[in-house]
């Protein structure tokens, strides 16, 4: 294929979803606030992925506005809940309202204001059915790590903007930031549990699930 049909591919899976209108507001709030939020596939993809891993108990690192965390919610199980971390309180301000205006119900969200560093060693091993790790580049190979420890097995690893805009696959390129992410991918791939895939929808994602 060439890279004109794959950009085009990539621009019709984008097109072909539809946010509504809770989605659109809690974008309108990232970008007052400058969090950058996923893409409408990458949403989609996580409402597909919590659903198939018939997920209730979900992990998010990086909150933002609450973009991914609608699309988190409306593919788990009607009382499944949301834990989400960000060290930022105007972001979670923002995050509540999000949820709020989509009708979530309070006791389906806990939010976690705190360094994901700090918070991730509280949460207990092997509970949780999905992990979205959206948080600072340079800090992904711990977040993966906690993130693996958290799941049960069976269980679904997501990895936000795990690429670093493409330069992940280029050897000229030992930036901190491409080296976190080739760290974070490495961990991934030496881990015998976890059956791996990158999609290449938004900012490039790593998935993997666990074994069961
Ligand atoms: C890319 S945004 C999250 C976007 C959100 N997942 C979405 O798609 O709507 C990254 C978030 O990480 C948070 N953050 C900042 N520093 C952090 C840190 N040290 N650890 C974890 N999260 C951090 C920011 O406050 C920001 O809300």
């Amino acid at each position: 294929m060439s890279a004109q049909a794959a950009a085009a591919v990539l621009a019709y899976a984008e097109s072909a979803i539809i946010e509504d209108d809770a989605v659109a507001a809690a974008r309108a709030r990232a970008e007052e606030l400058g969090a950058t939020t996923v893409s409408p596939a990458t949403g989609a993809l996580l409402a597909f992925l919590a659903r198939s891993a018939n997920a209730s108990n979900v992990v998010e690192i990086g909150t933002g506005a609450g973009v991914s965390g609608l699309w988190l919610l409306a593919g788990m199980h009607t009382d499944g809940v949301l834990t989400t971390i960000d060290p930022e309180p105007l972001h979670h301000r923002a995050a509540r309202a999000s949820f709020a205006g989509a009708s979530v119900s309070t006791g389906r969200t806990r939010l976690i204001n705190g360094a994901p560093r700090d918070v991730l060693p509280r949460l207990a091993d092997a509970s949780y059915d999905l992990v979205f790790v959206d948080g600072p580049q340079l800090e992904l190979p711990d977040f993966v790590i906690e993130a693996i420890r958290l799941l049960r097995p069976g269980g679904v690893l997501i990895v936000h903007d795990a690429a670093a805009e493409g330069a992940i696959a280029d050897p000229g390129r030992n930036d901190p930031m491409t080296e976190a992410a080739r760290n974070a991918a490495m961990v991934v791939a030496e881990d015998d549990r976890l059956l791996p895939v990158v999609i290449p929808l938004g900012k490039g994602v790593l998935a993997a699930a666990k074994a069961g």
